[in-house]
């Protein structure tokens, strides 16, 4: 495929294939294993995303940091413990539908066709849409190529650069309920307090916000705007987790905070055989000008 100008492919040391995006809009890197957007700056922007220096993309390897897409389950498997964490998306190898650079920005398109298989047993095409402009959007379409329902659960797993996580604060999550992964089943259904949700610990939990979420930063305040969700997840695995973590560094908690557009927990969609289902995101910063 040719690509147009400002569009160019590249290679990890251990063979990943990637493309890299610059545009006067804002500068981009994404990897076609997992149609993982690894990068992205908007122009006079902070760096928005969180890329682990541990990283090194290998093949079939998770990749830790960016956007990871979770599918078709969040978190492990309903029945088999042998299966891949946060399904087979993230590691597999997408395909590169079409790439269209216009003044207002780059938008990419990448598909996965995904064919049935012991952990798996459906038929579905999966199609990404990435836009690279003044923010960054994602549109994850999956299309139930069966004849029968598929129970899907997913997440948009950005990792976000806050560079300090104890002066982030996130809004929008007064009075909604969630599910607290760290407590199992006595931790599902809590009510969030009123007010906006600091990190000064490890946090692993499911919301279902009424409204949208935002995250202030020291130097961003990062509005997100969601379709076809109604959960997140908000992540921070703080010391002790990340020490277990794959290519995770020792304080890599200190400046990094997930927070996952998903449909996941209660929020799990059935998709009719023939049905399709869009979960979408933008992530829109906007300077403080604080430092
Ligand atoms: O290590 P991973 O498989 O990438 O998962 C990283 C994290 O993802 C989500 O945020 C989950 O809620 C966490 O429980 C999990 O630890």
């Amino acid at each position: 495929m040719q690509l147009p100008k400002g569009v160019n492919r590249g290679t990890s040391t251990y063979g990943l294939e990637y493309l890299d995006i610059e545009h006067p809009k804002a500068r981009a890197r994404i990897f076609l294993q997992g149609a993982q957007v690894t990068e992205f700056q908007a122009t006079n922007q902070p760096p928005l995303l969180w890329l682990s220096p541990e990283e090194d993309f290998r093949p079939a390897k998770a990749i830790r940091g960016g956007v990871p897409i979770c599918w078709p389950w969040f978190g492990a498997h309903a029945a088999n413990a042998a299966a891949p964490a946060h399904g087979f998306a993230r590691t597999s190898l997408w395909h590169l539908e079409g790439v269209i650079s216009r003044d207002e920005g780059v938008t990419l398109t990448l598909s996965l066709p995904v064919a049935a298989r012991p952990d798996w047993p459906h038929s579905a095409q999966l199609t990404l849409t990435v836009s690279i402009s003044d923010h960054l959007g994602l549109a994850l379409t999956t299309h139930n190529l069966g004849d029968t329902d598929l129970v899907l659960s997913q997440a948009l797993h950005s990792y976000f650069d806050v560079q300090d996580i104890t002066q982030v604060q996130i809004t929008g999550l007064r009075g909604c309920r969630y599910d607290d992964q760290l407590l199992g089943e006595a931790g599902r259904g809590l009510l969030c307090a009123e007010g906006p949700l600091n990190v000064a610990g490890e946090v692993d939990r499911i919301v279902y916000p009424r409204q949208p979420i935002g995250v202030t930063t020291p130097t961003y305040d990062l509005a997100l705007t969601t379709q076809g969700s109604a959960s997140a997840v908000i992540w921070n695995p703080w010391l002790d987790k990340s020490a277990r973590l794959s290519h995770f560094p020792a304080d890599g908690y200190k400046s990094m905070l997930c927070v996952e557009t998903a449909n996941c927990g209660a929020d799990a969609r059935v998709i009719g055989a023939g049905a399709s289902h869009s979960l979408a995101v933008e992530y829109r910063q906007l300077s403080t000008g604080k430092n």
